[in-house]
């Protein structure tokens, strides 16, 4: 799953993973984590999500990264904001009071372009990379966050063989393999979800569980 895949998508706005409604589990779980109102939050691989305006809106900095230009562009059009925009080294970084929204491929971030990040919220980001780069994104996730930093992650558990990904099937294993060695890691919640998500029965899925960790960094 290379780069083109996800800008392919964007250009032909297939983007079904996109939800224009606040997620539930972040606004559920976020408070739980005590990070305080100024912090700064990274979103992950953030494609258009309004989470970004509801973690601005309870008083974050947010810092996002997303490698399409069509769905940053789609982010500030859609909402109603305008940024100003410059180069920095391998990204394009929109800007406006709370927000830094930086274009371009997450594998090339530094801990210089991200700053000092407090919390990440985690949703359809791991579980969009294939196997190899998710371990690739682990590594670099622990490479740019520093001791005490929450992660609030969102994964799934399903029978891999019955569907391709994304998403990927992202098992409490997997998530323990990734993240034990370097974080504390709690599953929040766990609940089946084919009733209220009935498009990935039709991909052909049997079961699907939806998954809620908090990591906190070590
Ligand atoms: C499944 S979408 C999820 C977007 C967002 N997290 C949400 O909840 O709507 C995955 C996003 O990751 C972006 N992406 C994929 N690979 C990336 C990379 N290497 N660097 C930055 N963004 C990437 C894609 O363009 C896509 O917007």
């Amino acid at each position: 799953m290379d780069q083109t895949f996800w800008h392919e998508r964007w250009q032909q706005n297939q983007i079904g993973f996109h939800v224009a409604a606040f997620n539930e589990h972040l606004q559920q779980h976020w408070p739980a984590l005590q990070i305080s109102k100024g912090e700064t939050v990274f979103v992950p691989l953030c494609g258009k999500s309004r989470d970004m305006l509801w973690l601005m809106a309870q008083g974050y900095q947010v810092k996002g990264v997303e490698l399409s230009p069509v769905a940053v562009q789609a982010f500030f059009a859609e909402n109603g904001l305008s940024a100003r925009e410059c180069r920095k080294r391998h990204f394009t970084v929109h800007q406006l009071d709370g927000l830094s929204l930086c274009c371009g491929d997450f594998f090339q971030l530094g801990a210089n372009d991200l700053g000092d990040i407090a919390a990440v919220w985690d949703r359809a980001s791991l579980v969009a990379l294939p196997p190899l780069m998710r371990a690739e994104y682990a590594v670099r996730m622990r490479q740019l966050l520093k001791p005490g930093t929450r992660i609030l992650l969102v994964a799934f558990d399903y029978p891999q063989h019955e569907m391709q990904g994304p998403p990927f099937c992202v098992p409490s294993a997997e998530v323990r393999a990734l993240y034990g060695g370097w974080c504390e890691v709690e599953l929040l919640s766990a609940k089946e979800v084919l009733d209220d998500e009935p498009h990935f029965r039709e991909r052909g899925l049997s079961r699907m569980q939806e998954q809620v960790y908090n990591l906190t960094v070590r």
